[in-house]
C-alpha cells in the first residue's frame, strides 16, 4: 500500500482505487531500497545465513528510514497475505517474507532484501494496516489536506481484501465518532 499526503492544505481530498501489477500486494519498487547488510562489528555481509536462522544484522538503511519517516509525505507499505488453502494444496511456497517491520526478504536467497516504510506479515489484521498506513491520511483529509491511498499487486494478492470499502468506512466512522 502506498499513501501520500500533501503538506499544503487544499479544499479537495480523495482516496485512490486499486490496480494489479505485482506480488505481494501494496508494494512498490520505486520507494523501496535494496541494501547491503552490515553486521554489528561493521563488516559488510552477503547475508548468507538461511532465512529461518534469522541473522542478527544491523540495518543501517532501516534506521534511516525510521529517522526520516516523520518527514515523508509518501510512504510505502507491504502486506503479505497467507497462502490460500488451494495454494497450500498445490504445494505453493512462500517466496518473500516479512523480516521484522520494515524488511522484505527473499526466502531462497536471504541476501536479497528490500526496505519499506512498513511491512505487515500474513497474520496482521486489516484494522492494524488501516491504523498504521491509512488512518492519518483520512484524518488529514477531514482537515482539508489532500491524501491518496492506493494498493497495487498481482491479481489475488489481497488488494481488495485490504482496501475493502466497508472495512475502511467502518474504521473511519469509528475513529471520528
Ligand atoms: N490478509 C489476508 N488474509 C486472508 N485472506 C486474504 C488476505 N488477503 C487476501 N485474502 C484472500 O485472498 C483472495 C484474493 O484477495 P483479493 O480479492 O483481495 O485480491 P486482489 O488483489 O484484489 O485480486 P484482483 O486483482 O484479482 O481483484 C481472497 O479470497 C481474499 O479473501
Amino acid at each position: 500500500m502506498a499513501s501520500k499526503q500533501r503538506s499544503s492544505k487544499s479544499k479537495r481530498s480523495g482516496l485512490g482505487g486499486s490496480g494489479a501489477v505485482n506480488s505481494p500486494s501494496s508494494s512498490t519498487t520505486s520507494s523501496s531500497k535494496q541494501y547491503v547488510e552490515t553486521s554489528v562489528d561493521g563488516q559488510s555481509s552477503p547475508a548468507s545465513s538461511s532465512a529461518r536462522s534469522k541473522p542478527q544484522f544491523f540495518y543501517s538503511e532501516s534506521l534511516s528510514v525510521d529517522a526520516d519517516r516523520s518527514k515523508e509525505n509518501v510512504t510505502v507499505t507491504v502486506r503479505f497475505r497467507p497462502l490460500s488453502p488451494r495454494e497450500i494444496r498445490q504445494g505453493e511456497e512462500i517466496a518473500w517474507y516479512a523480516d521484522g517491520e520494515t524488511i522484505v526478504r527473499n526466502e531462497h536467497n536471504p541476501s536479497i532484501a528490500y526496505a519499506y516504510d512498513r511491512v505487515f506479515g500474513p497474520t496482521t489484521t486489516t484494522r492494524h494496516v488501516y491504523d498504521v498506513a491509512a488512518q492519518h491520511v483520512i484524518s488529514g483529509a477531514m482537515e482539508g489536506i489532500n491524501g491518496t491511498i492506493f494498493a497495487y499487486g498481482v491479481t489475488s494478492s489481497g488488494k481488495t481484501h485490504t482496501m475493502h470499502v466497508r472495512s475502511f468506512i467502518l474504521f473511519f466512522t469509528y475513529d471520528t465518532l
